[in-house]
């Protein structure tokens, strides 16, 4: 990458694009509804069942202006979920001030691990052992979706959730390669505790990206 390029990148003006879809948020609060997802490369955050391992090597994914991305999404809908890899691993304030500006709603999808950037309409957190999310990503969560794999995983939900405001919605989403025996295990437990909700990862069900 040439000096320039990696100036730019640094700046949150252009970011590694992996890939851009029009599709149904499929998890979470925003079930159902459309969303243009934009997929930015990079990860070290290491989930061994991370079903997106392509996305991890920034290297792998073309640096793209953020201006080219909006344009793309102004032909689709008002609604925009950036995910990844890791989306803060890179600044977020150039892309999310353009979309906003556009009317374009800013969701993110993220492991709160690196630092706060961006202006959101909504912030997932997804926290992960490996690499817990920082404190000021904690306060800006409005959706705590836990992934579930194992059952330990709902001693690890309840810590995360202590650390979320209150106004925060709480989820636990079976891992898909478990989802079998997790989704028994947390179905059970949301109706023990009905401060959670489930979260199905409703796309795969619907073969839709
Ligand atoms: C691929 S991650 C990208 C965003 C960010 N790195 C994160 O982990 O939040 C998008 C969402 O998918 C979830 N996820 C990843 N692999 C999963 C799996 N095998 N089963 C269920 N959810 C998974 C993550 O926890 C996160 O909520
Ligand atoms: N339809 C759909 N909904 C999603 N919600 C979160 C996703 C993600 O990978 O971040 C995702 C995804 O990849 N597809
Ligand atoms: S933090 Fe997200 S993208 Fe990174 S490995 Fe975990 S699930 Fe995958
Ligand atoms: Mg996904």
């Amino acid at each position: 990458m040439d000096k320039k390029t990696k100036d730019l990148v640094n700046k949150g003006i252009m970011l590694p694009l992996m890939e851009e879809f029009y599709t149904i948020q499929g998890e979470g609060s925003h079930t159902g509804t459309a969303a243009y997802f934009i997929r930015v490369g990079g990860c070290d955050v290491g989930c061994h069942w991370c079903d997106v391992k392509e996305s991890w090597n920034a290297d792998l994914h073309p640096p793209t202006l953020a201006d080219t991305i909006v344009d793309n999404v102004k032909k689709y809908t008002n609604t925009v979920v950036i995910t990844g890899g890791e989306p803060l691993m890179w600044s977020m304030d150039y892309i999310t001030k353009l979309l906003q500006k556009n009317n374009i709603k800013t969701h993110i999808e993220t492991s709160g691990a690196y630092s706060f950037s961006g202006k959101w309409d909504w912030f997932c957190l997804s926290p992960k052992k490996t690499k817990l999310p920082l404190n000021e990503c904690y306060l800006e969560a409005d959706e705590l979706k836990m992934i579930i794999h194992n059952k330990s995983d709902f001693e690890f939900a309840k810590e995360q959730a202590a650390k979320v405001g209150e106004k925060c919605q709480l989820y636990l989403q079976p891992e898909w390669s478990k989802k079998e025996k997790m989704t028994e295990l947390i179905v059970d437990y949301v109706m023990k505790n009905p401060k959670w909700k489930i979260s199905l990862q409703t796309h795969k069900y619907l073969n839709i990206p």
